[in-house]
This record gives C-alpha cells, structure tokens and sequence, in this order.
C-alpha cells in the first residue's frame, strides 16, 4: 500500500468528462468561422495541453499543428467567450469520483487539484460540481509560467503543503501527467479512461492505471 503524504488530481480526463462542452466550443467556434465541426472523437484527443494548444489543434486539425497568425487570432477569443458561456454545461463527474475524494479525505490526505485548463474555467467548473471545496489548492494552467509536462505546478504545490515530492502522488490520464510526476519526483497513478490523445496511458508506464478512483482504495493506506 501506498501512503503518499499529499495527492494532486488532474482535472480534464481525471475528474471531468469535459470533452462534451469542449466539443460544443470547438465546433461552434469552427461554425462561426465558417470552417466544418471537428467532432467529439477528435476533441478527445486533443484536451490536456490547455485552451491555446485545444484552438490550434481544432485549427489545423492536427495535434502539433501551427495556424495561420490572423486565423487564431480571430478564433481564440470566440472559443473563450463560448467556452465561457459552456464551461460545465455538459460535462459530468466520471463514475467513482465523489466516493474516490470522499475516501482520501476520510484517510486523511491533503488534497490539491493540477490543471491545465486556466483558472477562469477551473473555478467555475470545480465549484458547479461541487468539488472545490475539497481541494485546498487549485493551480490551473496559467496560474503559474508554466504548465504540466512542466514539473513546476507539482513543485509548488508540494512547496505550498510542505511536503517532499518523493512523498507526494498526482493522479492523472495523460503523458503528461506522467511526465510532469517523473519530472518532480512524484508518484503517478492514471486513469484508463482519460484523454491522452488516442495513446494506451499504460505506453507511458505510470506507477498504476485504475478504471475507478473508488479503487484508489486497494492502493493507499490511510494517513490517519
Ligand atoms: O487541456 C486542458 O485545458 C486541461 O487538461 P487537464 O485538466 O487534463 O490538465
Ligand atoms: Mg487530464
């Protein structure tokens, strides 16, 4: 059994199918634009990298392509004014979720969340799920200069808890949740139903892949 002395949970693909108001966004923004919807299918392999990289990628079509300067300039405000009006419209809690943050914070962990999607959507999201409260930190993907696979958000928030990074666990879906852990020294365990741009997560070799948070249970050991 594991007994990391804090957690981190990863947002999108972790706790949140937000992939139905993202989709809506992109394809909306696409329509406005006059360009042909994307789909939810590709949406789906292009969350995790934050709200800039999700506009270049319905853009291109492609998950490393560049766009035209003028092209996204004129579309990346339109996402964030739908996704603003749509930020939690759609999108639900994956099963085991509230009995998965109810078991670590009965056992004890301080709990914080490491997002990629920027705080003006983080918020907002959390608190409609009624999740906010359980994270003492939050630190989304502009909260800081630089975002997960970046080690930098992990290493604040064990800075913020006190707590070694050899002590600490993120939970994510995506390599670069793994990447982000491997980086700070932290444990990994991801989630097998995630978005990770259409790869097996398990290719990324994290500590654990679960198909529920409720089996977070069989793995840590309570702290109190
Ligand atoms: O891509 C995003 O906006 C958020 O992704 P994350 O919550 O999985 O970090
Ligand atoms: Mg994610």
């Amino acid at each position: 059994m594991l007994q990391p002395k804090m957690i981190l949970c990863d947002l999108d693909g972790t706790l949140v199918d937000s992939v139905p108001d993202l989709t809506f966004c992109v394809d909306a923004m696409m329509e406005r634009l006059g360009r042909a919807p994307r789909g939810e299918a590709a949406v789906r392999t292009w969350v995790g990298n934050g709200v800039e990289k999700l506009v270049c990628r319905a853009l291109t079509g492609q998950l490393e392509g560049e766009p035209d300067a003028a092209d996204y300039s004129l579309a990346y405000p339109l996402f964030l004014e739908l996704y603003a009006e749509n930020t939690y419209t759609r999108s639900i809690l994956y099963p085991g979720v509230r009995e998965g943050l109810d078991f670590l914070a009965s056992a004890g962990y301080p709990l914080g969340c490491v997002t990629n999607k920027a705080a003006q959507f983080t918020e907002p999201l959390l608190t409609h799920l009624g999740i906010r409260e359980r994270f003492t930190l939050v630190v989304s993907g502009d909260s800081l200069p630089r975002k997960k696979p970046d080690p930098m958000p992990l290493l604040h928030a064990a800075d913020h808890f006190g707590v070694m990074p050899a002590e600490a666990l993120m939970i994510g879906d995506s390599v670069s949740d793994v990447k982000a852990a491997r980086a700070a020294g932290f444990g990994i365990i991801c989630m097998s139903y995630g978005y990770n741009h259409g790869e097996d997560i398990r290719d990324s070799n994290p500590d654990a892949v679960i198909d529920s948070m409720v089996e977070l249970k069989g793995l840590l050991a309570p702290l109190a």
